[in-house]
C-alpha cells in the first residue's frame, strides 16, 4: 500500500480518537471550516517556502498540505482514489485541452 493510502486509513481511524490525544480527531471537533482554512494556510505556507524557503522548508511544507487535504477530503467523505481516478483520467490530455473539455 503507497504512503498516501495508509495515511489516509490512519486519518480515518483517528477520527474516532480523543481530541485530547489525536490532532486529526481534535480537528474534527473544531468543524470542516477549520479543516478547510488548514488546507488554505498550508497551501500558503507551501508557495512562501517555494519561493523564500530552503528546499527542506519546501518538503515539510508540501507534507503539511497533502495531509490537511487528506483530512479535509476524508471530512467530505472523498476518497483519495477518486481524486487519482481524476488524474488518471486527464493523463495523456494536454492541459489545455483538458481545459477546453472543462469548459464545454
Ligand atoms: N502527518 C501528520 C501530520 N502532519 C502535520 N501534522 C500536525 O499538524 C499540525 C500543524 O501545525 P500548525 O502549527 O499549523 O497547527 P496548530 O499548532 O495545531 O494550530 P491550529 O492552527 O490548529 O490552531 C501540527 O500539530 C502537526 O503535528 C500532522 N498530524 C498527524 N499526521 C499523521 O496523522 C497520524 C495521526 O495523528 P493523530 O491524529 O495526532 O494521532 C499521525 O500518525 C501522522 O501519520
Amino acid at each position: 500500500m503507497d504512503t498516501l493510502t495508509r495515511l489516509e486509513q490512519t486519518i480515518a481511524t483517528r477520527r474516532a480518537a480523543s481530541p485530547d490525544e489525536s490532532y486529526v480527531a481534535k480537528l474534527h471537533a473544531r468543524g470542516l471550516e477549520k479543516i478547510a482554512q488548514k488546507v488554505g494556510e498550508e497551501g500558503v505556507e507551501t508557495v512562501i517556502a517555494a519561493l523564500a524557503g530552503e528546499r527542506q522548508e519546501l518538503i515539510g511544507e508540501a507534507a503539511d498540505l497533502l495531509f490537511h487535504l487528506l483530512v479535509l477530503l476524508g471530512a467530505k467523505d472523498v476518497a483519495l482514489e477518486e481524486v487519482l481516478a481524476e488524474l488518471d483520467r486527464r493523463e495523456g490530455m494536454s492541459g489545455l485541452a483538458e481545459k477546453a473539455a472543462r469548459s464545454e
